[in-house]
């Protein structure tokens, strides 16, 4: 089982550097593929139309996500909810090549996410901070998107997240030894864990942005901020114009630190999803809370 979960460690590598994109169909997988996404991710509704219709939100059908399997060559992912151990068993036997437990469905279990360790397939999970990170991959998860807040078209809490990890495990680079049990601790983190990161200065899995990115310059402050690859959802198929916005969001996450390519992939783009503020959302809405 440890040698599975190195390899899917190793798999998740691969996506280093990319865009993952949000497709609900066969015609927006093809243009996500075309695009240059690394992945896409198969499910029903982008995260504004869950957040939009409300009701309980699930793992996607199976066909739904056989079509697009069929549609493209790159990686498909699909989600689950989170503890539902049998969507993801389900998931497991259409053979996806990555399970998101992801708090953008209705949690399935309030206490008790996945064993991931149980399944073969790669699992990414969302997560605030280090801590939250360490337990998930304590349970078996292969990859780590910080959560943000999917669905809004808003990128202050992917910001927040990722500078809150980023933080969180420069500090941790400086700790003395003898204080690292007590962060164990006090974060719910695996003490192991938290000697690899203390050692290494970061996560012992690729870890992406998610959650409110719409343009691409959203893309690249969440590279510049020290994510490996990024996550789209609302923000590509909410647009005015995908094809166009999916590939200027490709090129500014390849070309993150090039000022120059930035401008030129931003211009004439169409219009961006409109998008809310956070203060619009009430606690209750606030799909990043879910899980622990
Ligand atoms: O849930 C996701 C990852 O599991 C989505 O891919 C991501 O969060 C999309 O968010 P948005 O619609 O705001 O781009």
């Amino acid at each position: 089982m440890d040698e599975r979960l190195t390899l899917n460690k190793n798999l998740a590598q691969m996506l280093k550097g990319g865009v993952i994109m949000d497709v609900t169909n066969v015609a927006q997988a093809k243009i996500a593929q075309e695009a240059g996404a690394v992945a896409v991710m198969a499910l029903e509704r982008v995260p504004a139309d869950i957040r939009k219709q409300g009701g309980v939100a699930r793992m996607s059908d199976p066909k739904m996500i056989r079509e697009i399997q069929e549609a493209v060559t790159i990686p498909v992912m699909a989600k689950v909810r989170i503890g539902h151990i049998v969507e993801a068993q389900i998931l497991e036997a259409l053979a996806v090549d990555y399970i998101d437990e992801s708090e953008v469905l209705t949690p399935a279990d309030d206490a008790y996410h996945l064993d991931k360790r149980a399944f073969k397939v790669p699992f990414v999970c969302g997560a605030r901070n280090l801590g939250e990170a360490l337990r998930r991959i304590g349970e078996g998860a292969s990859m780590i998107r910080t959560k943000g807040e999917a669905g809004t078209g808003n990128v202050v809490e992917a910001v927040r997240h990722m500078r809150t990890m980023m933080a969180e495990i420069r500090a941790l680079t400086h700790m003395p030894s003898e204080e690292l049990m007590t962060y164990a601790k006090e974060h719910g983190a695996p003490y192991e864990l938290v000697c690899q990161v203390a050692r290494e200065g970061k996560l012992p899995v690729v870890n992406f942005a998610a959650g409110g990115i719409a343009t691409p310059a959203d893309a690249a402050l969440m590279m510049q901020l020290g994510s490996e690859g990024v996550f789209v959802g609302s923000g590509i198929f909410k647009s005015a114009d995908p094809e166009k916005r999916a590939r200027a969001i490709v090129k500014a996450t390849a070309f993150y630190n090039d000022p120059s390519v930035l401008a030129q992939v931003s211009q004439g783009i169409g219009e961006a999803m409109k998008g809310k503020d956070l203060g619009e959302i009430p606690p209750e809405e606030r799909l990043a809370e879910r899980g622990w």
